[in-house]
């Protein structure tokens, strides 16, 4: 656990936001010097209070809001206020939290629109969509806008996805689903993480968030306050205190693989290494 700006020895960073400033209006900053970091095959949870900058911080590496200060870099290049068109080839792929499909458009043809800048690719690039999301191959020629909720958001990050980027970021992809849903969401994610794409996602149920992400980042007032394992953020007395409450209880109670005798285990700092189920739940 470490509390403040990150800064780490590592050099093998697949996306890092340094020290970003960054807000929407002139003279009235969102982020106040935020860092993150993402490591090849992470899976990254933002969490934090309503208002904290979360959804910023992403559209901030995303070109989507002025960065006035600080960096953004992809695999160690400076990519700060690119434009969305430039970042999507360099391979950082976005999905909005909402308005994240073409509704008046076929699913295919909300997946081509995703490969526009390298239609040549496009056969072997389906084909893996059809892969990794088989229901939307089924309804290809259907509209978008036919879709369910949990639907939409498999489009939309499949879309982001024909372009084969280096992370994905995610604005609460669980938003307005039902918690079973919203379970299917997680999962599908830590299977597309699992395929070798780095994942970065906002998320308001924190619970869930921590117990499938490899990290997460403790947004307050356009900071990083606290950054950890989920079990170290979730065990963490300061991070309690400012936003979890009664969540250490429940991902303890979630933890499936609980020996006996280990119970000391459960103070912050003393961790062990992960246990992970194939679907990608920590259950450490
Ligand atoms: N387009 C915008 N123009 C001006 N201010 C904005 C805009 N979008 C967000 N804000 C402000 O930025 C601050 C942070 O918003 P942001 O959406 O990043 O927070 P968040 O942590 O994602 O919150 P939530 O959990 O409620 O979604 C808020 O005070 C919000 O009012």
């Amino acid at each position: 656990m470490t509390s403040g700006t990150t800064t780490s020895p590592r050099t093998d960073a697949v996306i890092e936001a340094k020290d970003v400033v960054a807000g929407y209006l002139p003279g009235v900053n969102i982020l106040n010097g935020c860092s993150l970091v993402a490591y090849p095959g992470e899976m990254i949870g933002i969490i934090g209070p309503n208002g904290a900058g979360k959804s910023t911080l992403l559209k901030a590496m995303f070109g989507l809001v002025r960065v006035h200060s600080g960096q953004v870099t992809l695999h160690g290049k400076d990519i700060t206020n690119l434009k969305a068109n430039r970042l999507v080839e360099t391979g950082v792929g976005f999905v909005p939290q909402t308005n994240n499909v073409f509704p008046t458009l076929t699913i295919e043809e909300n997946l081509r629109m995703g490969l526009f800048l390298r239609p040549q690719k496009l056969t072997e690039r389906l084909a893996a969509m059809w892969d990794l999301f088989p229901v939307l191959h089924d309804r290809r020629r259907q509209m978008a806008g036919a879709l369910s909720g949990g639907e939409r958001q498999s489009l939309a990050m499949a879309r982001a996805l024909m372009m084969e980027p280096s992370v994905l970021l995610l604005d609460e992809p669980s938003a307005g689903l039902s918690p079973v849903r919203q379970d299917e969401t997680f999962i599908r994610t830590r299977h597309i993480n699992k395929t070798g794409v780095c994942v970065v996602m906002v998320e308001q149920n924190a619970r869930r968030c921590l117990q499938i992400c490899d990290r997460g980042y403790v947004l307050d007032q356009g900071r990083d306050a606290y950054t950890g394992t989920g079990r170290e953020l979730a065990n963490d007395p300061k991070v309690i205190e400012l936003y979890l409450g009664t969540l250490a209880k429940d991902v303890e109670e979630a933890r499936t693989d609980k020996p006996a005798g280990h119970e000391h285990d459960k103070a912050a700092g003393h961790e062990h290494p992960h246990h992970q189920h194939e679907d990608g739940v920590h259950t450490d």
